[in-house]
């Protein structure tokens, strides 16, 4: 079944178009990566799924139905981000009384579990939590929630590299114990696509690919050896990413889809098949030249 159904959605400020076109559909119980360089558009894709925003064209739908300003739909979705403001006069432990009201499948125990863990106390104010202690409340208030939409923007802000894995822990337990349909937005793909199922990726608010973590493995390969030798291989097939060296040899990134013999022809020709990896492949994938920052200080 699809929870999240986006038509042609597009979304602009004034005259600029921040999500074009956007076509995709996310299944119930996944966890979707939402991938992009900085101001691709996915905090305005995320909000415009929590019924935030208005499209300005297309259609987006949360179980059938218009999130937009949605109390049914509110209820069963929470968008998590670091910008989250909580009423001041309301310490920890009254904001984790008020969220069991909020949302109906909201698990107290597992809150109290994850506060302790964490060693937060709910005498605490929001408002003089350090940025990685307010990402770490804000991350149990999105798990203990239980939402069957649970949208997680850049949650990680602040985070220290232990508190970060433990966080990625959490999750994955406690989406195996209660499936639900997760997005995370993150810059840190290498670190969560251990437990990603399907990558979103976006490009100046266009859609680059949608596809399970899994095939994106297999998605590119690189190509390493003597330039010459990888030029005349990759004269025909499709380069994301290319990279030349001083000593005449060169890694060139192609899509993974060539015949047997054209695999053997590399071998003959010493050029070296390298898999590559998903964050990478990303980034080759959202550059704005095939050789990246390389391009900016090649003058030649
Ligand atoms: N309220 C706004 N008014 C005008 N432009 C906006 C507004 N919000 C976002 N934008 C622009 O829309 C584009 C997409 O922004 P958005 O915040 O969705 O990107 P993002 O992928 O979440 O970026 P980041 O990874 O840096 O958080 C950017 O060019 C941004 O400047």
């Amino acid at each position: 079944m699809n929870v999240i159904e986006s038509k042609n959605l597009t979304k602009s400020y004034g005259n600029f178009k921040a999500l074009r076109e956007l076509s995709f559909t996310i299944k119930e119980n996944t966890i979707t990566g939402l991938i992009g360089r900085n101001g691709a558009g996915k905090t305005t894709l995320l909000k415009t799924i929590s019924g935030f925003y208005h499209p300005t064209s297309g259609d987006i739908r949360v179980y059938s139905e218009n999130p937009f300003n949605n109390l049914k739909i509110s209820s069963n979705l929470i968008f998590i981000d670091d910008h989250m403001v909580f009423p001041p006069g309301l310490n920890l432990g009254d904001l984790l009384k008020s969220a069991e009201y909020f949302y109906p499948n909201w698990d107290a125990e597992l809150a109290k579990r994850l506060f302790d863990y964490f060693d937060l106390r709910p005498k605490m104010s929001h408002h003089h939590l350090s940025k990685g202690m307010k990402s770490t409340f804000n991350m149990i208030i999105g798990l203990s929630s239980r939402c069957a939409v649970t949208i997680f923007d850049e949650p990680t802000t602040g985070m220290d590299a232990s508190v970060r894995k433990d966080f990625y822990k959490a999750l994955l337990k406690d989406y195996i114990e209660i499936p639900r349909t997760i997005i995370f937005s993150s810059h840190l793909l290498n670190e969560i696509d251990s437990f990603l199922e399907d990558i979103l990726l976006i490009k100046s608010g266009e859609k680059v690919l949608h596809m399970p973590v899994i095939d994106l493995k297999e998605y590119a390969i690189g190509l390493s050896g003597k330039t010459e030798a990888v030029n005349q291989i990759t004269q025909y097939l499709e380069i994301i990413h290319q990279e030349t060296f001083g000593n005449g040899s060169s890694y060139t990134v192609v899509r993974n889809i060539f015949p047997d013999s054209t695999r053997n022809e590399m071998k003959k020709l010493g050029i070296d098949l390298l898999p590559v990896p998903t964050d990478d492949l990303c980034v080759y994938l959202t550059a704005k030249n095939k050789g990246g920052i390389d391009d900016v200080f090649n003058r030649g």
